[in-house]
């Protein structure tokens, strides 16, 4: 069995957690926080050991009734890799604690490449991460699109990808995230970050992104245009779609036009908080016009990562080489088949 610690149970954190406890070959040792919370009470409530990041706190949790295993360096004694999933930037200032216990650490999005040297995406570039010590798994939007570029790149080459993304304010629990009313150019500046991280995993992809934030936290919208190399077939490109383990159709049969609608039919699927862990791209909304390619593609920023993270931990550790069996065997371990 795989050991893993996650150092940050927050909205990534906590699902991985619960992610790699449904998987065969990997398993929990310790979830850390910083103070008690809810999420202590959650973890404490899943049978995760509790670790903090300063030790000293000790007894202001447990006078909130939460048992504490001990520290996170003890944490860190405990596993083969840990899964970094601190507020971003903080995974930089961890990173000497991780090579200190002489861990295999996984980054998230909120860092820099330069963190780890590596960024990941399964679908893309599993293989890069086979047994390597530190990578970073990239942020949600960047998530999003590189399954979607690889796939229509593989079958027809890009030119030149452009692509807006409608940022959701904050996640739903964040009270303090805004704006309240207010479109947000993030940054004003083009292109936003997403465009050089997509190439940190995809070099040869010509791509400019805009990035804007909106009152909503459900899920990111995506405005995707592509120039292919060769004319698109928009049958083809949504068979291609609906044989990927981690991009989903949300087909018009459904009525669905917007996130709301898509989280509400998650949670009514039964998915685990609701999450969408693949890409919903709009079956409606995917327009061919000789080497044109246009279509509208929601991420739900909270999970679409978490099983990338699943998979980035096989990799680095050696067990899986094949990224199809792993991202198979993640997939089937959470009972998950995309949408569509
Ligand atoms: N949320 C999102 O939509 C996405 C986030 N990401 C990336 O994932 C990473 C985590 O983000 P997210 O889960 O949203 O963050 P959250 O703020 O939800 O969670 C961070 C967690 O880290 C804990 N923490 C803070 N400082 C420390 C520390 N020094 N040691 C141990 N734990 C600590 C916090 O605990 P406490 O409350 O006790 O302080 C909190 O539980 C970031 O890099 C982010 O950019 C990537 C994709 C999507
Ligand atoms: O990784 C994310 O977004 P990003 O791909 O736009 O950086 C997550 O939604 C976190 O974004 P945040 O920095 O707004 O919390």
């Amino acid at each position: 069995m795989i050991r893993v610690a996650i150092n940050g149970y927050g909205t990534i954190g906590k699902r991985v957690a619960d992610a790699v406890t449904c998987q065969p070959d990997m398993e929990i040792v310790g979830v850390s926080k910083t103070k008690p919370s809810a999420e202590a009470y959650v973890a404490a409530s899943r049978g995760f050991p509790l670790y903090i990041a300063d030790i000293t706190k000790r007894d202001v949790f447990e006078k909130a009734g939460i048992a504490v295993a001990g520290s996170v360096e003890e944490m860190l004694a405990e596993c083969d890799i840990v899964i970094d999933a601190t507020p971003g930037g903080m995974g930089a200032r961890n990173r000497a604690l991780y090579e200190k216990a002489g861990v295999k650490a996984i980054f998230q999005g909120g860092e820099d490449h330069e963190v780890a040297g590596i960024s990941f995406s399964s679908s893309c570039n599993y293989t890069e991460a086979l047994g390597k010590d530190a990578v970073r798994v990239v942020s949600c939007n960047t998530t999003g699109l590189c399954r979607i570029i690889k796939l229509v790149d593989d079958e027809y080459g890009v030119r030149k990808v452009r692509a807006t993304m409608i940022r959701r304010g904050g996640d739903p629990g964040d009270i303090k995230r805004g704006p309240i009313d207010a479109i947000v150019l993030n940054p004003v500046t083009i292109p936003s970050h997403h465009g050089p991280d997509v190439k940190s995993v995809l070099p040869e992809i010509n791509i400019v992104t805009t990035a804007v934030i909106v009152p909503t936290t459900m899920m990111h919208m995506h405005v995707v245009q592509m120039d292919l190399k060769k004319p698109g077939d928009r049958d083809r490109i949504i068979e291609l779609i609906t044989a990927h383990p981690r991009i989903g159709l949300v087909r018009p049969a459904t009525g669905i036009t917007s996130t709301a609608e898509l989280k509400e039919f998650m949670n009514d699927l039964g998915r685990p908080r609701s999450d969408l862990w693949e890409n919903g791209v709009f079956e409606g909304s995917l327009s061919v016009d000789g080497d044109d390619l246009c279509l509208f593609q929601a991420i739900h920023q909270e999970a679409d990562v978490v099983v990338e993270t699943i998979d980035c931990i096989r990799a680095m550790m050696g067990t899986i080489s094949d990224p199809r069996e792993s991202i198979a065997l993640t997939n089937y371990s959470l009972g998950f088949t995309p949408i569509g």
